[in-house]
């Protein structure tokens, strides 16, 4: 290939074809990015060349397979591999990250007083789970979900406002987004069966709960306790089980509405001790 020297360096209509190219004959993207430095292109203008080429195409054959198209989604600055993010008021580690799908392991988002004033809020407003209930739009008790569960307003005491502006600043997605938290509570033999947090586009139900805010894209499963054995949160397409662990948090996002983001996950049941989580859910657009 030939590639401008210039400061500039144009992602041209011959650059895209070629990465494309390259790209479907099986060269990786660290190797398309070693050749692009090689032929004289900044290492950080090819990275960012290759990314954006990449994912256009992938959208553009997702697209073409009947899926809906990618969206915006919220995300944590793990470009440089930090051991800890600044979640504002406080360091956040992270303890594992995943690109496909995007799963990323956040320790310490709460502190364990944090986790219990949470419980202590909640417990007295439990009723048994409700979830959203496609077909209509309203809301539903689900055999699938065996919890209890109750939800804080966006902003309801200190803790919940302290929680939501950590979110907000990890994942630099606006407070405005995110649906009130919601807190469940799982006693032994209660789990919450593998789906997807997204709204299933083929339901009838759906563009009615589209008009607050759009769909979600993101979500945050908050461990507010340590269940004695069971209870972690399963990613079954990549055979992923997250420990449930006080004050971690698993962090995932879904840029389509689509079982292609391997996005399915679930509660495993809780085989001994009880479970107390906080699951966050951000939307495309302010959540009214
Ligand atoms: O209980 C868990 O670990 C997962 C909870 C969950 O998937 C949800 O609240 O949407
Ligand atoms: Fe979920």
């Amino acid at each position: 290939m030939t590639a401008a020297t210039t400061t500039a360096q144009p992602i041209t209509p011959e650059l895209r074809t070629w990465i494309v190219e390259q790209a479907s004959a099986g060269t990786t993207a660290p190797a398309l990015i070693e050749s692009m430095v090689r032929s004289g292109w900044r290492e950080d203008v090819a990275v960012d060349a290759v990314e954006q080429v990449l994912r256009r195409h992938l959208d553009q054959v997702a697209q073409q397979q009947g899926q809906p198209p990618a969206v915006p989604v919220p995300d944590l600055a793990l470009d440089d591999s930090p051991r800890f993010l600044d979640a504002g008021d406080r360091q956040v580690e992270v303890l594992m990250s995943m690109a496909n799908p995007r799963v990323v392991l956040l320790g310490g988002l709460l502190s364990p007083g944090e986790c219990q004033a949470l419980i202590d809020a909640a417990r007295p407003r439990m009723a048994r789970s409700l979830t959203v209930a496609t077909a209509t739009g309203g809301e539903q008790v689900n055999d699938d979900r065996t919890s209890d569960g109750m939800f804080f307003q966006r902003g309801e005491g200190d803790i919940v406002q302290r929680l939501e502006e950590r979110i907000a600043r990890l994942t630099g997605w606006p407070i405005e987004n995110g649906e009130g938290l919601q807190v469940l509570h799982y006693r032994p033999g209660a789990e919450y069966k593998p789906h997807y947090d997204y709204f299933d586009p083929a339901e009838p139900g759906t563009p009615t709960i589209l008009r607050r805010g759009g769909q979600r894209v993101a979500t945050l499963v908050i461990y507010l306790n340590d269940p004695a054995k069971g209870g972690g949160t399963t990613f079954p397409d990549v055979f992923l089980e997250v420990a449930p662990v006080r004050g971690n948090a698993v962090f995932f996002s879904y840029e389509r509405p689509h079982p292609g983001t391997r996005t399915l996950h679930g509660g495993a049941p809780v085989i001994e001790g009880e479970k107390w989580i906080a699951t966050k859910w951000l939307r495309e657009r302010e959540f009214k």
